[in-house]
């Protein structure tokens, strides 16, 4: 993976059953062999990564995720951002489908086995992995992990270096070595289909 702070991916969604149902139409297509999208006929965007409709889960999050969580482990800093509107995919590539888990389930399970081969090389280091999982939802913030307290008002805060955050970060990752914070690549979404 390239040295730069930021990249961004898209992933265009198929129509939904519903969607076909309705005779709703495809108005954003892949460039096929390039990391384009065409909006309507003529409007075309480029990206680091575009999947299409048929993209896999696996195949989105080895091109775009894994890289970072070997360098997470390796003390690098790292966030992965879903921005979307409504309905086009964040939770899905977040969080996974009915058949197939997301970004989440497969950056677990990679943190835990890059870590035990790091324990296994390296005599005597210790890792701490702890996790968050907060919503930000109409300007308020929820930790979806405490249920218990799930309506409190939780506050992001700013320490005197100007980090925000509370405890808050979607995943911490610390060891005796390193400590990272977690990703940076941005899935932006765009709606697949407007109304004919
Ligand atoms: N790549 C995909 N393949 C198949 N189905 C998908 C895909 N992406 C999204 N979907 C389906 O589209 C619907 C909307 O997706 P999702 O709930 O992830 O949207 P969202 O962006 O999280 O929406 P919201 O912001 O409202 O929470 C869901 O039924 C989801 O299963």
């Amino acid at each position: 993976m390239s040295e730069v702070c930021v990249r961004v991916a898209v992933r265009i969604r198929p129509l939904l059953p519903k969607e076909v149902l309705h005779n709703h139409q495809v108005c954003v297509r892949m460039v096929p062999g390039t990391a384009q999208v065409m909006l309507g006929s003529d409007r075309l965007y480029s990206f680091d990564h575009a999947f299409g409709p048929t993209a896999s889960q696996d195949e989105v999050y080895q091109s775009c995720v894994q890289p970072l969580v070997e360098s997470l482990v390796d003390g690098c800093n790292a966030t992965v951002f879903c921005y979307g509107q409504t309905g086009s995919g964040k939770t899905y590539t977040l969080g996974g489908g009915k058949l197939e888990g997301g970004i989440i389930d497969r950056v677990a399970q990679d943190v835990f086995l890059l870590l035990a081969e790091k324990r296994k090389n390296s005599d005597g280091v210790e890792a701490t992995v702890r996790v968050s999982y907060m919503e930000l939802y109409r300007e308020e913030l929820r930790d979806l992990l405490e249920m218990h307290t799930i309506h409190k008002e939780l506050h992001i805060r700013e320490d005197e270096k100007g980090n925000t955050g509370n405890e808050n970060i979607l995943f911490h990752c610390q060891t005796n070595v390193t400590k990272c914070e977690f990703i940076f690549v941005c899935f932006t979404y765009c709606r697949l289909h407007e109304r004919g």
